[in-house]
Formats: structure tokens, sequence, C-alpha cells
């Protein structure tokens, strides 16, 4: 046999070929069948398209199963098989993302269809390329009956359950008597919902769920809601639809065009994508590519190209498919939203609220259409949940405004040498890398935080912000713009300097008038004749609320006794329980703290004594929780509150199971319902006035249970 038609392939491609094929095989399982894809999708098309050539190069080496011809994917076990009456197939991919990707589609159809230079190209529909999962709706005279996955294109799973659970896909289309007709498009998450999602998933991760994850993806979270074989979670799982072709149709007349076949499906009540055009010219393709491009990151949902279609049905039947893909049809990407690249190191972030961020520092990528080195890792529980450590291949992701971030390490690429599992307290030695002070972090909470506070620089502005807050010191006019230029120009880094300020700080400042100055200067003036409450308030401790303040203020009476009270001391105070009591501690045994509260008091800032509530008057009502409804006989609704919190109680507006007593009087509405409901006691105004004189009479300090509450009419 002549050389020249010799295709032997050298027993390198040959190896190289199954090496590709088994690779493909591993990477297609872990991505359609398990839903946890372990490379970018970026990878995986170059991967594929390796093997592309490989087998073009030596056809004897293409297999009928390789996975370039044919639609890859299984049916889950646990849900049954459908045999789609019309394979389910894919598109062929552009992946060159310039105006050459649509200028070699249209060259490839005017070259099938035979056209001569000069005469136009046929009209071309151009949609949107979903990010999800391919589904079949069949609707039979007009009802929803079956919702199935592609699987193999042959086959794929029966996901009805799953799907009707999803609000925008019709249960009946509209006015529709079609025997059969099956609806095909795109089963997606959007961005809002994918975030909200994981960090739902987040949360349960750090209150110790055991068998929750997050998901790198909205594409890989919708495939996971929608094979999910329990229909209650998928339920929980928000997701989207829309339509973009047909299966198999019977007793009803398909519009004549792809774009005309969009707008009948609207008109049954289908969710159809309003992106979409009609282009005459590969010019006009290559338009839609451009202005969508630059929309991408603005969708509400993730894209990963755009597709365009020959519009006339007549002309896709005479183009027909090759194996895996219709000749009229092509999806013309753009720049991934994944890629891979090298840890380099992780960096620790503070964040305005003290929220301490580990940030993965990246051998720059392009991703997403931009150059990205920092991607964060969210917290340190999902750090080490991904094994992520410097050294190794990471996935980035970038899409729409999110922030950057790592979804997951390539292990198959890690090196002999990596860095030890993420430990964010040891990386930190236990202190807060802007201030120093000590971090910490809460049972059931996912972030470290620097418990510097108003010292933090870091959280110099949240603090001053919060200081100068209506319920707190309440500074009129110093809001969020104010203090971002008193902080970035230096002019004020800690509360006390506020009080240093003069007119002649504020008018330097760009767009403040002498009137705003001078407005200012007096608001700040102002705020220093304040109450005890607001002051502890407005030092921003954690879990120091409002009324935590204000019952803290009125227990101790003065500040410093409050910065000594030991922690049992702290847990005296109503409704204070073992985490405020352990933050104001934690607070109060940081000497810069102490120092700022001086400082503040010497630059004027005062209240009114108060007199400190006896540690041992009694309190027959500590820990306990009233609802008053109705009007009772003697006392007035403000005159039973001020009875009850004077006794140690707390009044509500509403009842829940939290609810000790319900304190019912004439007229009593739906509160007293609801109390029944819960069977929580219920008193009239004299079984209150005998809970009050409890504690008087020198009772027990409390009162247990409510056996032998009066229950009123
Ligand atoms: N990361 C991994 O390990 C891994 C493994 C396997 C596959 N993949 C990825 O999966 C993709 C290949 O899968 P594929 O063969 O399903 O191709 P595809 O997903 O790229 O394209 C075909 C699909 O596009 C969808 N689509 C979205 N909008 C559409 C529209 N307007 N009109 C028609 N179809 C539309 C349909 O669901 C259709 O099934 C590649 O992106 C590949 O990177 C990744
Ligand atoms: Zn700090």
């Amino acid at each position: 046999m002549s050389d020249l038609f010799s295709t032997h392939a050298p027993p390198e491609a040959q190896q190289r070929a199954a090496e590709l094929r088994a690779q493909l095989q591993h990477h297609a399982h872990q991505y359609y069948v398990l839903d946890a894809p372990s490379i970018p999708d970026a990878e995986y098309d170059r991967l594929f398209q390796a093997l592309q050539a490989l087998e073009a190069q030596y056809p004897e080496l293409l297999t009928p199963d390789s996975p370039t011809q044919r639609v890859i994917g299984k049916v889950l076990e646990g849900f049954a098989s459908v045999r789609h009456a019309v394979p389910m197939l894919s598109i062929r991919t552009e992946t060159d993302t310039t105006a050459g990707g649509a200028q070699a589609f249209d060259a490839r159809v005017r070259r099938e269809l035979a056209l001569a230079e000069g005469e136009p190209s046929p009209a071309y529909a151009a949609e949107l390329k979903f990010d999800g999962l391919a589904l079949n709706l069949r609707y039979e005279h007009g009802v929803l009956v079956q919702a199935a996955t592609r699987g193999d294109g042959e086959s794929g799973e029966d996901v009805t359950q799953n799907i009707r659970t999803i609000g925008q896909i019709p249960l009946r289309l509209k006015g529709c008597e079609a025997t059969v007709l099956e609806v095909r498009g795109e089963v997606y998450m959007r961005r809002d919902d994918f975030e909200a999602l994981n960090e739902r998933q987040r949360g349960l991760i750090a209150a110790g769920a055991k068998n929750e994850k997050t998901f790198v993806n909205p594409r890989n979270a919708a495939a996971g809601a929608v094979r999910q074989l329990d229909p209650a979670i998928a339920a929980k799982r928000p997701l989207s639809f829309y339509a973009y072709g047909l299966g198999e149709v019977q007793g009803w007349a398909v519009p004549p065009t792809h774009s005309g076949l969009l707008d009948a499906l609207a008109a049954l009540g289908l969710p159809v994508c309003e992106h979409r055009t009609v282009a005459a010219s590969a010019d006009e393709l290559v338009a839609f590519h451009t202005r969508m491009g630059q929309q991408r990151d603005a969708l509400p949902f993730d894209i990963d190209g755009v597709v365009y279609k020959v519009n006339e049905r007549a002309l896709q039947e005479r183009l027909g498919f090759v194996s895996r893909e219709p000749r009229w049809a092509v999806a013309h990407k753009y720049p991934a939203q994944e890629q891979m690249t090298r840890l380099l190191d992780i960096d620790i972030q503070v964040g305005r609220t003290g929220k301490l961020t580990p940030v993965a520092k990246l051998e720059p990528v392009f991703v997403g259409g931009t150059t990205v080195s920092n991607a964060t890792l969210h917290n340190e529980d999902e750090a080490r949940r991904k094994d992520v450590r410097v050294g190794d291949t990471v996935i980035v992701r970038r899409a729409g405004d999110v922030i950057p971030e790592v979804v997951g390490v390539v292990l198959e690429k890690r090196p002999a040498e990596v860095g030890d599992a993420f430990d964010l307290y040891k990386r930190l030695s236990g202190q807060c890398p802007v201030c120093a002070s000590p971090i910490a972090r809460e049972e059931g909470e996912a972030d470290w935080r620097c418990t510097g506070g108003i010292t933090c620089p870091a959280q110099r502005k949240q603090a001053l912000l919060h200081f100068a807050g209506r319920r707190a010191m309440d500074i009129e006019g110093l809001g969020d713009k104010l203090v971002d230029q008193l902080v970035d120009a230096g002019i004020v880094r800690t509360l006390p300097d506020l009080y240093k300020l003069g007119f002649v700080h504020l008018a330097t400042l760009e767009r403040m008038g002498e009137k705003s100055a001078n407005n200012l200067v007096a608001a700040i003036e102002a705020s220093k004749q304040t109450t005890l409450g607001r002051f502890l308030f407005s030092l921003g401790i954690r879990h120091v609320g409002e009324t935590t303040a204000k019952d803290t203020a009125k227990h101790f009476g003065d500040i410093t006794r409050i910065m000594d009270a030991r922690l049992e001391e702290l847990l005296e105070v109503p409704d204070v329980g073992p985490v405020v009591a352990a933050s104001l501690r934690q607070f109060f045994d940081q000497p810069h703290h102490r120092e700022v509260v001086e400082q503040l008091v010497a630059c004027g800032v005062t209240w009114p004594a108060i007199e400190p509530q006896a540690s041992d008057a009694p309190r027959p009502l500590l820990g306990k929780t009233l609802v008053l409804t109705g009007t009772l006989p003697t006392l007035s609704r403000d005159e039973a509150k001020a009875l009850i919190e004077a006794a140690g109680g707390k009044v509500s507006g509403s009842v829940s199971k939290k609810t000790s007593y319900v304190v019912a009087g004439e007229e009593a509405g739906s509160k007293l319902d609801k109390a029944r409901e819960l069977g929580i006691a219920v008193l009239d105004e004299a079984g209150l006035q005998a809970l009050l004189a409890q504690g008087a009479a020198g009772g027990e300090g409390g009162v247990e249970g409510g056996g032998d509450a009066v229950v009123s009419g």
C-alpha cells in the first residue's frame, strides 16, 4: 500500500487517544452522573478537542463509543428511564470566541446549501445559550404528563415530580389541544438564587450539618436539584426554565421558522427568553454575539455562549444531522467563567464588620472576561472542605458581578509538595492581621472575626457609622459619604477624634458647605449629652443591641462597673445570656477599648446618673416573657408593662412558644386564641398581680410553671 493512503496511527497517537477517551469518560461521569465536575468545562473542552483533532488526523482511531461520537450521560439509579421519542442531541460548539466563530458557521451553512458567492445567507435565529441542563416536557392535550432529562440522548430520567415544583413551567398550556407536544428547553438556576442557596448551605455546614455541600456553579446546583430523589428538597431549590425547541409533535401545526416557534411557545404560556433576534448575515450574528457578550455580566443567569440556528425549518431539514449534532445550529461560546490556575498563597482580609475572609492569591488567569488574581475562599470551613492548599491547582469561577471564588481543587494535579490543611487561627496566631486584637469564632458561626471593633482600622468606617447612628449617639448629618471622606482623608481615625473635629477641618472637605459644617459641629456637640444605654450601644459591641445596652446600663448604672463586671455579674442582667456576657467581657478585656471609653468621657461625653438597680430587689418575672391583650380592669397597658419590667419580665407583642404567660383582659382577640392553641398559661389582672406579689412576699425569686394560673374567660 502506498504511504499516501496509509492512515496508520503511530502507537503514541493510539495511546494518546485511549488516554483522552478514558479521561473524558471519567470527567463526563463526574459531570453528568454525579453532578460533581472535577475539572472546569474549559479544560474538558480542551481534552475533547484534542481527541477530535486526533480522530480527524487518524480516522481509524475513531470508535463508535468515542465521547466525540455520542452524547454522554446515564440514567441515575432511582429514577425511571424514559425513552425519548425524538433523540435529544447536543450542538456543535464554536470555541473561537471572536467574530470568527460566527463567520465559520455561516460559511459552513453556505457550503452545505451550495450557495453561490453573492447569494444572501439564509436567515438565522440567534438566542442565548443558557447554562443549565436540557429538559423535555411532554404535554398531552395541553397537560404536562412527563418531564425528562437528556441522559445519553436516547433515554433520560423521569424527573416529572421535581419539575412540577418549578412555578414557571405551566402544568397546562394555554389554548393547546395538541395530542402530543414535547417542548424542549433549559432548566437553570438564577445567579442570585444560586448565591442564596450556597449561603444557606454554608450556614448549615457551619452549624454542623453533615450531609450538606455547596455547589460549584448554578448549572451544577440546577442539575443536582432536578436529579434530586427527594422532591421536597428539590422544591426548596429555586429553578427557572426557558423553552427553545421541540421534541415529538402530534396534532399541532409547527410554525415554519424557529423564531415563529419561539413566539408560539411563548403564547402557550411557556417562558421564552426575550434576548433573541433574527440575523440576516454573519455580520449580524457577530453583532448579536458582541452585544450579548457586553450584557452577559448584567444578566441574572449564566450563559456560556449564544446559539445560532438556521431559521427556516425546511432548510433545517435539508441540512440534517451529523452524529450527535444538527448541522443547522451552532453554539458560539464566550470566554469560560471557570478556569484552572495555581494557588500561590492564602491571605486573610478583615471586612468592615470584622469578618475574616480567606482570600486566594492566584497565578493571574483570564476568567469570565477579565484577569483574576484574587478569589474568595469564603471561610475556614469552606477552605477545609474543599481541601485547598497552597501549591494546588484550583478552579476559579467569576460570573456576573459576584466576586471571583475558588470552587474547588483539581486533586489529580496536586504536586508532591503542598501546604498544610488550612487553619485560620494558626495562620494568624490568633490575632487580627490589621489591629492585632484577638480573633474569635462563635459556635454555629461560619466566620472568624476580629474582636477589635471600634479600635480596628479595618472596621473604622462601620464603627463610626454605627456610633453616629440615630439610636446610638445620634449625630445628625454624619452619614456614609462623610464618614468615607473623613476616614479617607485621615481626619478621623478613632471615635474620640470626632469630638476634636472643628469647623476648620470640616470646611476643607469637598462638597461641604459652610452651613452643613456648622450644623455638623453643632450635632457632634449635642451628641455629648446622652444616656449610658445609648453610649454602651454606640460602642458596637458584638451581640449588644439597643435593649441589651439599656438593660445593662440600668443594671449597673455606671460605665466603670460595666467594664469591670465579672461574667457572673453580667449574667445577672435580664436577658443577658452567656454569649452576650462573654462578648461584653471580651470587649472590655482589651485595654484599647477601655482607653477609647475614657477618652470619650474626657472629650465631654456624659449622661445622667442612674440609680443602679439593687441586685437583691425581688425580680419574680426574671426570664419570663409576657404578652398583654385586651383591656385590663384597673391597669393601663403602660402601667402593666412597667410593673412587669420592674419585676424583671419582658413584654412582647406577639404570642409564640417562648411566651410564658398571656395576660388577657376584656375583648382579648386573636392573641388569646393563639395562646390556647399553643397551650400557654393565660392570666387575668388578678393573676398578674399575684405573680408580681410573689417576689414582694419574699418568694423564691421566680415563678416556675403556670399550673395554678388563673385562666380568664
Ligand atoms: N467539567 C467537566 O468535567 C465536564 C464534563 C463533561 C461535560 N462538560 C461540559 O458540558 C458541555 C458539553 O455538554 P453538551 O454536549 O450537553 O453540550 P452543551 O451543553 O455545550 O450544548 C448542548 C446543550 O445546550 C443547551 N442549550 C442551552 N441553550 C440552548 C438554546 N438556546 N438552544 C439549544 N440548546 C441550548 C441544551 O441543553 C443542549 O443540550 C461542555 O460545556 C463541557 O465543557 C464538562
Ligand atoms: Zn482588627
